[in-house]
């Protein structure tokens, strides 16, 4: 991989942004980088990463805090890129198992439109969610991880591809992840990826979104979870996507 040149360490507009939900998965994905700094809940710091700055962001739980953090932070510089980490839950464990490391090619909203009795119409309200280019955008948000990692000159890792849906009310029944599962063919569920897609898209920033798999969407049974060690594979994979600059054990 290229390595940029160290003059541009201090370019708000080369910067990186990392952005997690919860400090915990801030912690876990900075694992193995002695003296790293995680940053309070909706707020964000720069660090040096390698030759270059990286900026984490921590936006507290949910698409309003997503919006409100990454917003503030697109509001006072320019990125080269976001890249979104954490922890999310899978409709299928069979499919797609505890700790799974997926990357997301879609993102959709099931929380946007005219509640009927029958469930959500997207385009029920007459209005649109936004407009891009002519482009018309309701509940769903594609993403290009390949063009993402690109245009951040990071190294996608080898893993599952998965379609995402977001919400502020976490499924809480099994029922309730079928229905979704079944009307948004959706492989898992987290609570910031389409705010963070979206903030990105309308402000023309690359995007990517990794996550990995914590429990089993809907379910309330302890065997059908594991935040550990879904939290402990995000460090590997911010090492795979900065290979050699995240662990600094090797030459201290
Ligand atoms: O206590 C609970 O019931 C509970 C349910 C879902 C997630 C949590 C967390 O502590 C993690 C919050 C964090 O993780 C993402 N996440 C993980 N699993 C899911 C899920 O099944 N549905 C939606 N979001 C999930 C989410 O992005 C949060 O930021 C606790």
């Amino acid at each position: 991989m290229p390595r940029s040149d160290p003059g541009e360490r201090g370019r708000p507009d080369r910067h990186l942004v990392l952005v997690t939900a919860t400090a915990m998965e801030m912690r876990a994905c900075l694992e193995g980088w002695p003296g790293a700094i995680i940053p309070e809940e909706g707020q964000w710091c720069e660090q040096p990463f390698a030759e270059q700055t990286m900026v984490t962001l921590v936006t507290g739980v949910g698409p309003v805090n997503a919006a409100l953090s990454l917003g503030r932070l697109l509001g006072t510089f320019r990125p080269r890129g976001v890249c979104n980490l954490g922890v999310a839950g899978s409709f299928d464990l069979q499919a797609l198992r505890l700790e799974t490391v997926c990357c997301v090619t879609a993102e959709s909203w099931p929380e946007f439109g005219l509640r009927k009795t029958e469930g959500i119409d997207p385009c029920g309200l007459g209005l649109a969610h936004g407009k891009i280019g002519g482009q018309v955008y309701r509940d769903r948000v594609p993403l290009d991880p390949e063009g993402g990692a690109r245009a951040m000159g990071v190294c996608l890792p080898a893993c599952c591809r998965v379609k995402s849906l977001s919400v502020a009310g976490v499924s809480g029944t099994l029922e309730q992840a079928a229905c979704y599962r079944h009307r948004y063919d959706a492989d898992i569920e987290n609570m910031e990826g389409f705010a963070l897609a979206w903030a990105c898209l309308t402000q023309e920033v690359p995007f990517l979104e990794l996550r990995t798999i914590s429990n089993r969407v809907g379910s309330r049974a302890a065997g059908d979870w594991n935040l550990k060690a879904a939290l402990a594979r995000l460090g590997p994979v911010t090492q795979a996507l900065w290979p050699g600059r995240g662990d600094r054990r090797t030459d201290q």
